[in-house]
């Protein structure tokens, strides 16, 4: 089915939707993971973008009900070079085009993917809208602009779970105050996580270190979180701008100190403006899996996962307080602090990989000995 792609800018692209009829509008944001479809369209850090793939070909492994990074699709919509409609793999229970269909999200293809993406690299990440239905451009183009955009929009209020739940048995199981939190070690650390936008292999990786994971919404306030008496205080990723997102950063600013505090991504992000600092929109951001960054601490380069379109500003902290602990070696820009007076450390990429490379898991280990040298 013929299918427009209109950029902001007034850049039209045509394809072809293998979803049937759709249309969606968002920011244009492109993943250079060669594999992983799966885990990127589940991630909800991608709340408000349409995704494109670097990867020609997608499709052809299927997907399956073990690698969902949460219960459902969050891109608005998925642009690939070439989909494949035939999956051959063990695991797979479903096509691709199925997996889109059932979630509503419309999956485009047949046109120069990689047009689009240099085209994303040298103008930066765009409003965008994907439609079958019009398909007249400057309609189109019209549309894209008149989008809000993400910049100072409260994205994770969109993602956020309504109700606690427990990590138990590999998947969430409803219930509050640990009560539905299970790990099998002697004296498992008790972690309260705040779900911006979780992704389920964080509290995976954390169970597996023994910890007991107990996820809140995003509003939950300190005095709810101390009253659980967790050891740690685990921030998770999230979609849209950090600084548009409601109600948060006062609660983190109140918890700093109390407890130990490991922060991936928007949670990252999230200490950055506790810490009294500020961030900024990079041009057309990191995602992807081969992401270079070097751990400042150790002297070490690790290949890692990525998925972000805001920074912090180290230029907006306080040396004194807050130090760099990791910097991406394409751009240089802040890939993980630590901050020096109160037991609090996170990084800007993914250690919990899904998908991507496994170089970064050292972290959730620092965090676990943080939690003991506190507790
Ligand atoms: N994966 C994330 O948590 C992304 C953080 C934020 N939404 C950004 O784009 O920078």
């Amino acid at each position: 089915m013929k299918t427009l792609i209109a950029l902001e800018d007034g850049t039209i692209y045509e394809g072809r939707s293998f979803t049937g009829a759709g249309e969606a509008v968002g920011e244009i944001v492109f993943n250079t993971s060669m594999s992983g479809y799966q885990e990127v369209l589940t991630d909800p850090s991608y709340t408000g973008q349409l995704v494109t793939m670097t990867y020609p070909l997608i499709g052809n492994y299927g997907v399956n009900p073990e690698d969902m990074e949460s219960a459902r699709i969050h891109p608005m919509a998925f642009l690939v070079k070439e989909y494949n409609p035939i999956p051959s793999n063990f695991r797979s229970t479903q096509t691709l085009a199925d997996f889109l269909i059932d979630h509503g999200v419309i999956g485009v293809h047949g046109f120069d993917t990689r047009a689009l993406v240099r085209h994303i690299r040298t103008v930066g990440a765009m409003k965008c809208i994907v439609s079958t239905e019009d398909l007249d451009p400057a309609s189109l183009v019209e549309r894209a602009k008149s989008w809000s955009g993400l910049v100072g929009q409260d994205m994770v209020k969109r993602v956020t779970c309504t109700e606690p739940y427990g990590w138990a048995d590999n998947k969430p199981v409803p219930g509050t105050n640990f009560a539905t939190a299970r790990c099998d070690a002697d004296t498992p650390l008790k972690v309260v996580a705040f779900d911006f936008g979780l992704k389920y292999n964080q509290p995976r990786l954390l169970v597996e270190r023994g910890c007991q994971v107990q996820v809140v919404p995003a509003t939950t306030d300190a005095a709810t979180v101390l009253a659980m008496n967790p050891d740690g205080i685990f921030l998770s990723n999230g979609p849209g701008d950090p600084a548009g997102v409601e109600g948060v950063v006062e609660t983190i600013r109140t918890l700093l100190g109390k407890k130990p505090i490991f922060g991936i991504c928007l949670g990252h992000q999230m200490l950055g403006l506790a810490y009294g600092g500020s961030t900024y929109k990079l041009k057309f951001g990191h995602r992807g899996g081969n992401q270079p960054v070097k751990d400042l601490t150790t002297g070490h380069v690790e290949i890692t996962s990525q998925n972000h379109g805001f920074c912090v500003d180290m230029n907006s902290l306080s040396a004194d307080e807050v130090e760099l602990t990791h910097i991406n070696l394409n751009d240089n820009s802040c890939e993980g602090m630590r901050h020096k007076k109160f037991p609090a450390f996170s990084v800007q990429y993914h250690p919990e990989h899904a998908p991507g490379p496994h170089d970064a898991l050292y972290l959730f280990d620092r965090f676990i000995e943080m939690m003991r040298a506190h507790s």
